[in-house]
């Protein structure tokens, strides 16, 4: 079996391989420190980009931002760095999210084609006695837990998941590359899959979202996993909906925020393709388009900082005292970061090129502070989730440990750090998982399951 493994995956490697130097110039053909496979106009080995840093001072960002991760990330990931930098400058792979609410068409088709839902899977393969239905999971308490968090990190404390029946989302199987198709509109308009990283689902899944949660999703656009939390919500077995009663469809509430109008506009029209008209109401659907780094003011209650002239957190604390947002218990910040895959295969909207280098570096601190905001929303005992698409140990661990301390020290909130590894057993057979980082857990690119970068990390709110 390991051996199959691995001999498909370096099948796929070859092939890879053998794509790339049939499309590259002879001229651009390099053998560099990582081997001989990943050289062309913009993927130079390390020793020539530094050689061409010199004496070309306008490079693409996609070329900056391989030159800096390959500077840091070989520093971090170690001998796990080259084979990741491999699948990250290939195509990626996508995962199809069912929608729950459609009526779903081409769920027979694609699994004629041989995807397979890797969210039961990966129960099936927890569970070989019960793969119909979802179940509880219960790692084995580890005696030498901690509760709270220390700054350096410290050992994590293991939870349950209960995996709703409502998500799935369907995959090739490794190392099979085929592309999905674009998805379909059901008889009432509504889309039947959604495609997006399939690692990325992840995040949604450790929130541990149930039925009648109420989730605030921070960051949310364009809104994949909003619409991933959304289906976790929901409660109807039925994918025919009835469009004109549905209170028996969705008993929690999402609030799905993002400060940027242009990306919130987007996640309405993705809501509005994905979910029905009478699940878009005020009681259970809200987007809004805040500054997430003030969000925590909200839930502090404090009229007296409004008097002094706030007009968004005066917005805010309206509506809480309308509540028309209920106090968060979980909440999701899927902060703005490196995203590294996109930096290293376009050039436009890139945060490494020149006009944003000020943005870039300041990336740490605006995720500290968005991340500070969701534990300030969250109601003590409720549950945050932290998660990037970047590597990144700067954006990543950190971050939360920055975030966890000035929780600590400036609003006098202890936290958990909560165990995932239910989570990464699991999926283990769908994903590649970084081994042994001290807080949280890290999807990583790998050429036969190409999914990540996905980082994520979930904190309890205790006090
Ligand atoms: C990684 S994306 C979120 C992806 C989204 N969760 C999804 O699954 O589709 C990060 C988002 O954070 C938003 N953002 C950046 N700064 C923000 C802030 N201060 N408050 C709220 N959202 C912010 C960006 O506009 C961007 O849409």
């Amino acid at each position: 079996m390991a051996m199959g493994l691995f001999l498909d995956t370096s099948r796929v490697i070859l092939s890879r391989v053998k794509d790339l130097r049939a499309l590259t110039p002879k001229r651009h053909r390099v053998k560099g420190k990582w081997g001989y496979e990943l050289v062309g106009p913009h993927l130079l080995s390390p020793g020539e980009a530094v050689l061409r840093a010199a004496t070309h001072p306008k490079q693409p960002p996609t070329r900056m931002a391989l030159q800096h991760f390959d500077a840091t990330y070989s520093a971090q990931l170690g001998a796990l760095w080259p084979s990741i930098r491999v699948a990250l400058l290939s195509e990626r792979k996508y995962g199809a999210l069912l929608n729950h609410f459609a009526h779903n068409l081409d769920v027979e088709e694609l699994q004629a084609r041989g995807c397979k839902d890797f969210i039961s899977n990966g129960e099936a393969f927890m569970f070989p006695a019960s793969a119909d239905h979802r179940s509880e999971f219960r790692p084995e308490e580890d005696s030498s837990s901690v509760s709270t968090v220390n700054h350096g990190g410290g050992s994590q404390q293991p939870s349950s998941l209960r995996l709703s029946p409502n998500i799935r989302c369907l995959v090739f199987p490794r190392g099979d590359v085929t592309r999905f198709r674009p998805a379909r509109p059901d008889k009432f308009g509504l889309l039947s899959y959604y495609l997006l990283d399939a690692a990325s689902i992840l995040p949604c899944l450790a929130l541990d979202v149930q039925e009648s949660h109420t989730v605030l999703d921070l960051c949310a656009a364009p809104g994949g996993k909003a619409l991933a939390l959304l289906q976790t919500q929901s409660v109807s077995e039925c994918p025919a909906l009835s469009r004109s009663s549905s209170n028996s469809i969705q008993s929690g509430f999402l609030c799905a925020n993002d400060s940027s109008v242009s990306r919130t506009s987007r996640l309405k029209r993705v809501l509005h393709s994905y979910v029905p008209k009478a699940l878009l109401t005020d009681d259970k659907l809200r987007i809004t388009s805040f500054d997430g780094t003030i969000w925590g003011e909200i839930e502090r209650n404090s009229f007296d900082r409004v008097s002094s002239g706030h007009p968004i957190i005066f917005i805010l604390l309206l509506w809480r005292h309308t509540n028309l947002i209920p106090a968060s218990l979980q909440v999701l910040v899927d902060v703005p970061c490196n995203t590294d895959r996109h930096s290293l295969m376009e050039n436009d909207n890139n945060i490494f090129s020149r006009s944003r280098i000020g943005e870039r570096r300041s990336l740490p601190k605006l995720q500290a502070e968005l991340l500070l905001a969701g534990i300030l929303a969250a109601c003590p005992g409720g549950d945050v989730l932290y998660s990037t698409c970047t590597l990144s140990a700067n954006q990543n661990q950190a971050v939360v440990q920055q975030a966890v301390q000035l929780a600590e020290e400036q609003h006098g909130i202890q936290l958990q750090v909560i165990s995932l590894c239910p989570l990464t057993q699991m999926f283990s057979n769908t994903f590649h998982f970084a081994p042994n980082l001290h807080l949280g857990e890290m999807v990583i690119p790998h050429l036969a399951a190409n999914f990540g970068p996905i980082y994520l990390c979930k904190l309890r709110r205790l006090t």
